[in-house]
């Protein structure tokens, strides 16, 4: 498992493109039978994606790293599908996952296997891992039963729909709060006015982007930004004292995953326009 470490503000001012690269942004999460995983130190959330295509993936990681006998025997997970239909198998119960459909695994889980309907049409899951304290039920939300509200303008080039799966009113987790954001054919701008959450960190993963498109992501403090040109099906860290923002040169959809004190969605510190630099 791939490994980053934590980082400090005033060190990340320093960083040029590579560096923030290196750090920040996830570039290979679907390898074609494989598991991907990258444990950030940023509250210990593991960043990751199953895709299944010839043989089941299974979620099973050097064990030595995690200091268990098992994945999730102190940790829960979240899997969003963003492929084609699957499966994912607990412990032997089965849940089929449709696209943009997400699957809460809960601490204590066992056995936890990937698998795809059609090898035509692999299932692509979409990982995000916290450390757990307590166990809370294996829990389905499709993306129609998924709590959401639409956000943003056409003038704001922002129209958008919020789709919230795990959180304090949703899906039941220990830290783990999760979702997904769609913009509107012809609105490129998430998360603008941009916030910031020093109680939780967040990670994104950008898809449903074309081939030649890009995300120009926004990072860093707020009087202190930088970018992270993104392409489809890549992920980016966001430390809890970071904006997370982007603008597309089309649009996209995102999942967005937190780790941290608390499981409130709403709990954020906008950052008003005039501060920005
Ligand atoms: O803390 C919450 C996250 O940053 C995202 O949910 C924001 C988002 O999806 C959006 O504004 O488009
Ligand atoms: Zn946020």
């Amino acid at each position: 498992m791939e490994r980053r470490y934590a980082s400090h503000p005033n060190e990340v001012k320093q960083f040029d493109t590579d560096r923030l690269r290196q750090e920040f942004h996830i570039p290979t999460l679907f390898t074609a039978d494989k598991l991907e995983l990258v444990l950030t130190h940023e509250d210990r959330l593991i960043i990751g994606g199953a895709y299944p295509v010839k043989q089941d993936v299974k979620l099973e990681t050097d064990l030595k790293e995690l200091g268990v006998s098992f994945f999730l025997e102190r940790r829960e997970i979240g899997a969003i599908n963003v492929g084609g239909p699957g499966t994912i198998i607990v412990d032997g119960t089965e849940y089929d996952l449709n696209t943009k459909d997400c699957l809460y695994v809960g601490m204590g889980s066992k056995e936890v296997i990937f698998r795809s309907k059609d090898a035509d049409k692999p299932a692509k899951f979409y990982l995000n891992s916290a450390p757990a304290h307590k166990e809370f039920p294996t829990a389905k939300t499709t993306l129609g039963e998924a709590d959401s509200s639409a956000l943003g303008s056409i003038q704001n080039s922002n129209d958008r729909t919020i789709h919230r799966f795990i959180h304090a009113d949703g899906i039941q987790s220990s830290q783990l709060v999760m979702g997904m954001t769609q913009l509107k054919t012809g609105n490129m701008w998430n998360t603008m006015p941009a916030h910031v959450h020093p109680r939780r960190m967040e990670a994104y993963m950008y898809f449903d982007l074309p081939e030649d498109s890009v995300v120009i992501h926004l990072m860093g403090e707020p009087t202190e930004t930088r970018h992270i040109v993104m392409r489809n099906e890549e992920a980016v860290i966001s430390p809890s004292w970071s904006i997370h923002s982007g603008v597309g040169t089309s649009n996209y959809t995102f999942i967005w995953g937190m780790a941290g004190d608390n499981k409130i969605y709403s709990d954020m510190d906008a950052v008003a326009m005039k501060d920005l630099r």
